[in-house]
């Protein structure tokens, strides 16, 4: 059942210095106990207090209305006040969010020029895909791998279903990129499961589970690459830590916005964020040289561009095309510049035009 709540249950009661004005440090506020954001649905923030200790729990808050125009997300480090005791129908508030190490950003589409933060203070991004079935696609890889670089975030290609098929021309199309990709073991012609974890590579879970370890990971895929498998066989069937049913009472999270879950165990602090609502990245926010950058396998040809080279096609003595040209990109590095050249809308054709469906919370 869902408890209403009303943010005055949570007002602070002024103490005895109430009267005086607030300042801009606020001294009551010094207060405030630090919380991990793992979710947020409708307005109301799940954060882990206390983690690591025996009194590690979690606490629903609303924001205080100073916070009603910033935008709070999974992983991100936030102030509580109230009452944090994370008992059932407590109501925190949210009142302060901590310096952040990074964002990872999108924007609704590549001309929306308007940032939407997904998730803060991430380590890495694993990108999921299936080797096969359903087929990946390296726009919406590279996408993801420009993303990760302009928000600082390592990325790790994670390809599942090798089973069903080798991923050759893939490796060999991230070949020269600077790129961590894990495999599952292949090939004993398994058909995908309809159900549970069957199919799933067990070595391929305990790789990620030692990369992430004591990290902040996001999680990303199109449905059906099997991120669920990998997000359960990573945290287990039983989430001992019960945070997931403090969210929705239900034992399963039900809006389509990130949530953080942590792999069974693991070091204090580490977290896996899925991202259910994401499907692919809008890079309208990101600057050039950021979308050029993160074709690591490209980007020392355009130190020989002319200033203010636009890298199309046509663009005069472009410095990627002749590095392409001449081979130092290696056998992939038309079809990776042609992906370039998508994201940076230069190309000729008409450009990526992969839209989100995506809906997160703010
Ligand atoms: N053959 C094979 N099947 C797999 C593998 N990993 C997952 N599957 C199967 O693929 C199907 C989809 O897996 P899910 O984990 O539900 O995929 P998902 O990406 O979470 O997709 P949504 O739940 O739709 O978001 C399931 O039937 C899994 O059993 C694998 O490595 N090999
Ligand atoms: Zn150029």
């Amino acid at each position: 059942m869902r408890q209403h709540w009303d943010e005055s249950d949570v007002k602070i009661r002024p103490n005895k210095k109430g009267s005086r004005p607030r300042t801009k440090d606020r001294p009551a506020y010094k207060e405030a106990t630090i919380g991990r954001i793992i979710t947020v649905d409708r307005g109301r923030y799940t954060a882990v207090v206390d983690e690591g200790t025996a009194q590690e729990r979690s606490v629903t808050a609303v924001r205080a209305k100073e916070l009603r125009r910033s935008p709070i997300v999974a992983g991100d480090k936030v102030g509580l006040v109230g009452d944090i005791s994370g008992k059932p129908d407590t109501l925190a508030r949210l009142i302060r969010i901590e310096e952040r190490t990074n964002l990872l950003r999108r924007s609704a589409d590549d001309t929306d020029p308007v940032e939407r933060v997904v998730v803060a203070n991430a380590d890495y991004l694993v990108i999921v895909v299936a080797a096969e079935n359903p087929e990946p696609r390296t726009g919406f890889i590279d996408r993801s791998l420009v993303a990760a670089f302009d928000s600082g975030l390592k990325p790790i290609l994670c390809i599942t279903k090798t089973d069903l098929k080798h991923p050759q021309w893939l490796l060999d199309y991230y070949r020269n990129v600077d790129l961590t990709i894990l495999l599952s073991k292949a090939a004993d012609g398994r058909a995908p499961s309809e159900q549970g974890s069957e199919g799933l590579d067990v070595s391929l879970v305990e790789q990620l589970h030692t990369i992430l370890d004591g990290s902040v990971s996001v999680l990303l895929g199109h449905s059906g690459v099997g991120k669920s498998t990998l997000v359960n066989a990573l945290t287990g069937a039983e989430r001992a830590t019960g945070h997931v049913n403090a969210v929705t009472g239900r034992g399963r999270h039900t809006s389509s916005s990130a949530l953080a879950l942590q792999p069974r165990d693991s070091k204090a602090g580490t977290w896996i964020i899925d991202t259910p609502g994401i499907r692919s990245f809008g890079l309208a926010h990101v600057p050039v040289e950021n979308l050029v950058a993160a074709f690591s396998d490209l980007a020392p040809g355009a130190l020989d561009c002319p200033k203010g080279c636009t890298h199309s096609l046509t663009a005069p003595n472009c410095g990627l095309q002749a590095y392409v040209e001449a081979g130092q990109a290696g056998e992939a590095g038309a079809e990776r510049l042609e992906s370039l050249r998508k994201l940076l809308r230069v190309d000729e054709q008409e450009g990526d035009t992969e839209k989100e469906l995506g809906n997160l919370e703010h």
